[in-house]
C-alpha cells in the first residue's frame, strides 16, 4: 500500500511562525504548547502542501504572517513504493501556489489531494451539529474519494440543480424539460451517497464497540426527500410552493445524515462527538484503503481536549493500528507516555517558536 511520510517541515511567515524547521521524520509528532502559541498552525501547514488551502474560515484571518509579504511552506516526503519528493506551497499578494519537485513524481490528478490527510479539528462539534451543507461536504469529498464517478455525478446535478432554479425563478410555468434529467442524475447521486454511507457504517459500528457511552448509536442517511417517497413523488407534492418561492424544494442538495439512536437524532456531549469524528475519519480510512487509495496522514488538532486519559488512549491506539504518520496537538505534553508507534518527537511550541524536546 502506498504510504507517504513527511520528513522534514519548513515553515515561513504563517500565522504566527515566522519561521521554523521541523525534522518529522518519526511515526508520530507531537505539538504542545499554551493556547495561541501556533500548534495547529503546523497542522494547517501540512494541509496547506497537501490540499492548496487551508482548513480554517475566513474568520481566523489572513494566514500570510502579519509582518511578512508571503507564506512558503517545503515538505519533504518519503514516499513507499515510489522515490522522495518534495512540495512547495507560496502564498503572495497574487494568491496560492503549489510545486511539487522532482515534476511528475507523482501522477497527479488535480482534483484528488497531492498528499492524502484526514483531520480531526479542535471543533468536532461543528460536523454533528453545525450546517448540513458541512456535513454534506465530508460525505461527498470521502464518496469521491471511493467512488472514482461521484465527482463526474455530482456536477451533473449541480448543473442541472442550477438550470432547475432558473427556470423556477423565471417563473416557467413548466420545469418538465428539466425534471426527468434532473431525478436521474438525483438518483445517481443519491446511490453513490448511500452505498458509501453502507459502507461506511460496518466499520464505524465495529470502531464504536469499544466506547460502550456510544452503545446503540447508529448512522442514519436522509437523502433530501422525505422517507418513504420516490423523489418524483415529492416533487409534484411541492410544485406549487416551489413556484412561489423560485427553487428546488427536495432532491440531493438537501440531504444530511446523523447519528441516531432509538430512531431519534442522538443528542451527544462534547467528548461523544470526539469520539464519533474521529471514529468516523477512522472508518472513512478503512473504506477508502479498501478501494486501493494510499495511507493518510493523520492531522490530529487537540486530541486530548474534551476526553478523559482512557478515551484518549483508545482514540491514539486505534490512530496508531493505522500505520499511518500522525501528527498531533495538545496544550500540555501527554502525562503518560503514551505508545506513540515507533518513533515520536516532541516539540514544544512557544510564540511561534518550535523546540524539539526529548
Ligand atoms: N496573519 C497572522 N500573523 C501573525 N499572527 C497570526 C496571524 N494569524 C493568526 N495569528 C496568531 O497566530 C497564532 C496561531 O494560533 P494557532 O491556532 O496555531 O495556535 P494553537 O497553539 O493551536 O492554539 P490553541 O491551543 O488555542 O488552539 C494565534 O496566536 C493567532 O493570534
Amino acid at each position: 500500500m502506498r504510504t507517504y511520510r513527511l520528513v522534514s517541515l519548513d515553515i515561513d511567515g504563517l500565522r504566527n511562525i515566522e519561521r521554523a524547521r521541523l525534522d518529522t521524520d518519526v511515526s508520530a509528532v507531537w505539538l504542545f504548547g499554551a493556547n495561541g502559541a501556533g500548534k495547529s498552525s503546523v497542522l494547517e501547514a501540512l494541509y496547506l502542501l497537501a490540499r492548496g488551502r487551508t482548513y480554517r474560515g475566513r474568520k481566523f484571518g489572513p494566514l500570510v504572517n502579519r509582518d511578512q509579504s508571503r507564506t512558503r511552506i517545503k515538505g519533504s516526503f518519503a514516499s513507499e513504493p515510489d522515490a522522495p519528493f518534495e512540495v512547495r506551497f507560496v502564498q503572495d499578494s497574487k494568491g496560492a501556489q503549489r510545486e511539487i519537485r522532482p515534476p511528475g513524481v507523482l501522477d497527479h490528478d488535480p482534483d484528488v489531494p497531492l498528499i492524502p490527510t484526514k483531520l480531526v479539528t479542535d471543533n468536532p462539534q461543528s460536523l454533528i451539529e453545525g450546517d448540513p451543507q458541512l456535513r454534506r461536504l465530508f460525505l461527498d469529498w470521502n464518496t469521491s474519494l471511493w467512488n472514482d464517478r461521484f465527482k463526474g455525478q455530482r456536477y451533473t446535478f449541480q448543473r442541472l440543480l442550477l438550470q432547475r432554479n432558473a427556470a423556477l425563478k423565471a417563473k416557467w410555468k413548466d420545469t418538465a424539460q428539466w425534471d426527468s434529467l434532473f431525478v436521474e442524475a438525483a438518483q445517481s447521486i443519491d446511490e453513490s451517497r448511500r452505498a458509501f454511507l453502507e459502507g461506511l457504517r460496518m466499520p464505524f459500528l465495529c470502531l464504536k464497540a469499544d466506547f460502550p457511552f456510544l452503545d446503540d448509536l447508529d448512522l442514519e442517511y436522509d437523502p433530501g426527500w422525505p422517507h418513504g417517497l420516490a423523489l418524483t413523488e415529492a416533487m409534484d407534492a411541492c410544485r406549487d410552493q416551489e413556484r412561489s418561492r423560485g427553487f428546488t424544494l427536495r432532491g440531493p442538495h438537501r440531504a444530511d445524515f446523523y447519528l441516531s439512536r432509538d430512531g431519534e437524532r442522538a443528542s451527544l456531549s462534547r467528548g461523544q462527538m470526539k469520539v464519533v469524528v474521529s471514529l468516523l475519519q477512522l472508518a472513512c480510512e478503512q473504506l477508502h484503503r479498501s478501494a486501493g487509495a494510499p495511507r493518510s496522514i493523520w492531522l490530529l488538532d487537540d486530541l486530548q481536549a474534551e476526553l478523559d486519559r482512557n478515551h484518549v488512549r483508545k482514540l491514539w491506539s486505534l490512530f496508531v493500528e493505522t500505520g499511518s504518520q500522525i501528527f498531533v496537538t495538545g496544550v500540555s505534553r501527554p502525562s503518560d507516555p503514551l505508545d506513540a508507534g515507533p518513533s515520536a518527537a516532541m516539540f514544544h511550541v512557544e510564540h511561534g517558536v518550535l523546540n524539539r524536546e526529548v
